[in-house]
């Protein structure tokens, strides 16, 4: 009764399902991010178990979550597009990537070698190398084949239950090539299943042969305004704007004039700050009102504090502290203030690491977050830092089907196994689509 089909898909028999949150949170902070909700199998009558099932409605969105017997009956004359199974398994959202710099030609190894040796990421980059060579190389490539290796790396994001990210221009300097880069981030959302939210990032890094200030002038007076008249037009959607605001690169006043005028065009602020210096980046940040800023590995406590006061949520990147062995940033202080902290891979060429179980690993390990904070900080918490947790961050009704079934008895195995979600990672789900499906 291909007539009657009203709904695209209909998950059954889960053994957990993870809900993250079950009250409407738009984002979770303080103890509140310690706990997750979790709907679990029960015993029926005789040795059997009861599971939960999903039903996705036409616009995949979830339309309802109950126990397998419930939603049987209420379900009993509906015909389903698409049926999982998921015996024995645990589903749980999509995760969300919130910091990404994903579009570039030049991967780094040799330097990898040289950091291995001693050499910290300033010496490197004000050798000329780092984002330096990454940007020679990106400002060679042409559109297509820096669309083609952004659509790799997608893929191997899918794979590691990734539904959504944050992803960064970045890797241009000047305003042809960072509109090339944010042309490629909106030309990947049409041809493939993962969700983007846009970030111009054009005070990436001084171009070489320019000061600072020379820098900031062009973002300001030929970058911003250029890229505003092609999102006028409806060519390009760009949502955040960011700066790396350090030490040596941008400096705090700098940064807060690339910042505000990106405000006064509409763009979310989300930006890089206190990664290897505190210079009152965080403070800043808070007093424009961000909504986000990423790294804080040197944050001080006046921008905990003001943190806190603004609301502004901290994109922790576990990888980057590790691979140039910064100091671990205070993310239990930030906690104990009421710091919502999302997570993000912070996949770049400094940092070549596609997978969230992964960077919820990390953090875990080395940041000394549970798994609960971990997953928060991946799903609701990361959705909100992107403006998006109405819609997105958590398995409730009403909200976007974006789902990760894995093949394990309890969901904390996605991030116990270091290193292992290929093989724990069965289906992906994304707006009641099955996207990536393991096939053994
Ligand atoms: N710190 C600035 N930006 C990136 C690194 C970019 C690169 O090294 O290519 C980051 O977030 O880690
Ligand atoms: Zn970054």
């Amino acid at each position: 009764m291909a007539a009657n089909k009203k709904f695209k898909l209909l998950i059954h028999s889960a053994r957990q399902l993870v809900q993250v949150c079950s009250k409407g949170e738009k984002v979770l902070r303080g103890v509140d991010m310690s706990h997750v909700a979790i709907l679990e199998s029960k015993e029926s009558e005789g040795d059997t178990l009861s599971g939960i099932s999903v039903v996705v409605d036409r616009d995949g969105k979830i339309a309802d979550i109950g126990n397998d017997e419930e939603i049987i009956f209420k379900y009993k004359n509906e015909v389903f597009d698409t049926q999982v199974d998921a015996s024995g398994m645990c589903i749980l959202p999509g995760f969300i990537d919130a910091h990404t710099h994903p579009v570039w030609d030049g991967d780094r190894v040799h330097e990898f070698a040289m950091k291995l040796a001693g050499a910290t990421y300033m010496e490197v980059h004000a050798a000329g190398g780092g984002i330096h060579y990454t940007v020679d190389h990106t400002q060679e490539a042409s559109e297509e084949k820096l669309l083609m290796l952004f659509i790799q790396r997608l893929h191997c994001m899918l794979q590691a239950g990734t539904t959504l990210i944050e992803a960064k221009s970045g890797y241009g300097l000047d305003a042809e090539n960072e509109i090339k880069l944010l042309r490629v981030i909106e030309r990947a959302k049409f041809v493939q299943p993962i969700e983007i939210s846009s970030t111009y990032c054009g005070a990436h890094a001084v171009p070489k042969g320019m000061t600072s200030q020379q820098a900031t002038d062009d973002i300001i007076s030929d970058q911003l305004p250029r890229i505003k008249d092609l999102m006028n037009k409806g060519s390009l959607c760009v949502d955040n704007i960011d700066v790396f605001c350090e030490k040596g690169v941008f400096e705090v006043e700098e940064s807060k004039k690339i910042l505000q005028a990106g405000q006064l065009l509409g763009l979310r602020v989300n930006f890089h700050a206190e990664e290897l210096h505190c210079i009152h980046g965080a403070e800043m940040g808070a007093k424009l009102g961000a909504e986000a800023i990423s790294h804080l590995e040197e944050i001080c406590e006046a921008g905990i504090q003001a943190m806190a006061k603004a609301g502004t949520i901290a994109v922790i990147l576990p990888t980057t502290q590790y691979i140039l062995r910064l100091r671990p940033p205070p993310v239990r202080q930030m906690i104990e203030a009421g710091i919502p902290i999302a997570l993000g891979t912070d996949f770049n060429p400094n940092a070549y690491c596609l997978s969230m179980p992964l960077t919820m690993h990390l953090a875990c390990v080395n940041f000394r977050m549970s798994m609960p904070e971990a997953l928060v900080a991946s799903t609701i918490n990361a959705a909100a830092a992107l403006g998006k947790s109405l819609t997105h961050g958590s398995i409730e009704i009403g909200k976007f089907a974006d789902m990760v079934v894995i093949e394990a008895p309890r969901w904390e195995h996605i991030v116990y196994q270091l290193g292992g979600h290929d093989q724990l990672i069965k289906v992906v789900i994304k707006h009641g689509n099955v996207v990536h499906k393991r096939t053994q």
